[in-house]
């Protein structure tokens, strides 16, 4: 049996931080609601998402630091303590994660809202959750409503919006590797959740100088394109559509590098390689990339090249069941550095 879950409610706007309330009332979530934000989340939009929310429910704010296991325990400890009825993420992709798994373990609903359109995890079923030092995403549940308040968005640093593009891009070659799991290990794929999942990327790639201009209109198509990538992961049942080797290379960047980029600007650098290896058009995807200003190299990632290519050559292990270009053995250091200086990474 394959269960497609999807948000019930997609709202897109200008304002929306008061928004909550009605959308809580239509979809007749119960009394008590928990809000999750990080530090500065809190200041950007959850605090004041409280505040409206507490004329009519009962509510509390909880703080969450990172998409870790203890970070969900923490919150399932609170949600059942508390006895809360629902939740709502105000942040970025770690806060959206954090309320992901936990509202699945809870059997609770949650309400997506986002504060950046760096990543597409915005309205996607799979939390990606770090457990034992590394992260990559388990099957949650999806929001039961997306609220995208555009000018909340819009007051993340540019930066943001850039790696929403590195996430979007990256699925040129999470379909191309699903397409060689499907031929060599007879992998399920989906038609039409590829299609879907395409569709973002060649958004992006059409779209770019409209979308390095950072304004509404910018972020309105990033978020829609990332939304889309959710519901294409949601109706493949995995984040294959948009989780490929290019994010194996990001997660293991994640573990062994002092200090990380963001999620869609390492996919997005690691997207350009990948798209080398898999003898496509590697020189679309970094065009692309530099048109939006984000990240093209080690040096703009602000990571040593040396972790770069540790990365690439580890990023087989991370995932062992997901099979990609980078094979069961994964690439040697040779091949590795090759990729990279050719490519122009290092
Ligand atoms: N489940 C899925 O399908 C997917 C999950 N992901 C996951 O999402 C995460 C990446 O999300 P990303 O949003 O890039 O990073 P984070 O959620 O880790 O946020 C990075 C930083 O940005 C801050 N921030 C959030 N909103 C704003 C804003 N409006 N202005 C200024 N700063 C802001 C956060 O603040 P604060 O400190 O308050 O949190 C945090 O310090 C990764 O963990 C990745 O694995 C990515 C793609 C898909
Ligand atoms: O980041 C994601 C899709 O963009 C989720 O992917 P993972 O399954 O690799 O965590
Ligand atoms: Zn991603």
């Amino acid at each position: 049996m394959h269960l497609m879950q999807l948000p019930r409610e997609v709202l897109l706007g200008g304002d929306l931080k008061g928004e909550v309330v009605n959308v809580a009332k239509r979809l007749g979530l119960g009394r008590k609601a928990l809000v999750l934000y990080g530090r500065h989340t809190k200041k950007i939009a959850g605090r004041e998402v409280e505040e409206n929310l507490s004329g009519e429910y009962e509510v509390d704010g909880l703080p969450v630091k990172g998409a870790t296991m203890e970070e969900v325990n923490r919150t399932l400890d609170e949600i059942r303590e508390g006895e809360f009825d629902w939740l709502i993420a105000v942040g970025g992709g770690s806060i959206i994660d954090v309320a992901k798994l936990a509202s699945f373990k809870a059997g609770v609903p949650f309400i997506s809202f986002p504060t950046t359109a760096s990543h597409d995890g915005i309205a996607s079923a799979n939390a990606s959750i770090k457990d034992l030092g590394t992260k990559t995403s388990v099957k949650a549940v999806p929001p039961v409503a997306v609220i995208a308040d555009v000018r909340v968005i819009k007051t993340a640093p540019y930066r943001y919006l850039a790696a929403g593009v590195g996430d979007m891009i990256s699925n040129l070659t999470a379909v191309k590797d699903w397409q060689l799991a499907h031929r060599i290990k007879g992998e399920y794929y989906s038609e039409y959740a590829a299609s879907l999942s395409l569709m973002s990327a060649k958004m992006v790639i059409k779209n770019a100088d409209i979308i390095r201009l950072g304004n509404e209109e910018s972020v309105r198509k990033v978020v829609k394109g990332l939304i889309s990538c959710g519901v294409a992961m949601s109706i493949a049942g995995s984040s294959r559509p948009a989780s490929g080797a290019e994010h194996l290379f990001s997660h293991a960047l994640d573990a062994i590098a002092p200090k990380p980029a963001l999620h869609g600007e390492q996919v997005g650098v690691g997207t350009i390689i990948m798209a080398y290896l898999h003898g496509m058009k590697w020189e679309r995807v970094r065009e692309t990339l530099k048109r939006v200003g984000a990240p093209t190299n080690a040096y703009e990632l602000g990571i040593d090249p040396e972790y770069i290519i540790e990365a690439l050559t580890i990023a087989h292990t991370i995932r062992p069941e997901r099979y990609t270009i980078l094979g069961k053995d994964g690439l040697t250091r040779e091949a590795a550095e090759k990729a990279a200086k050719i490519t122009g990474v290092v």
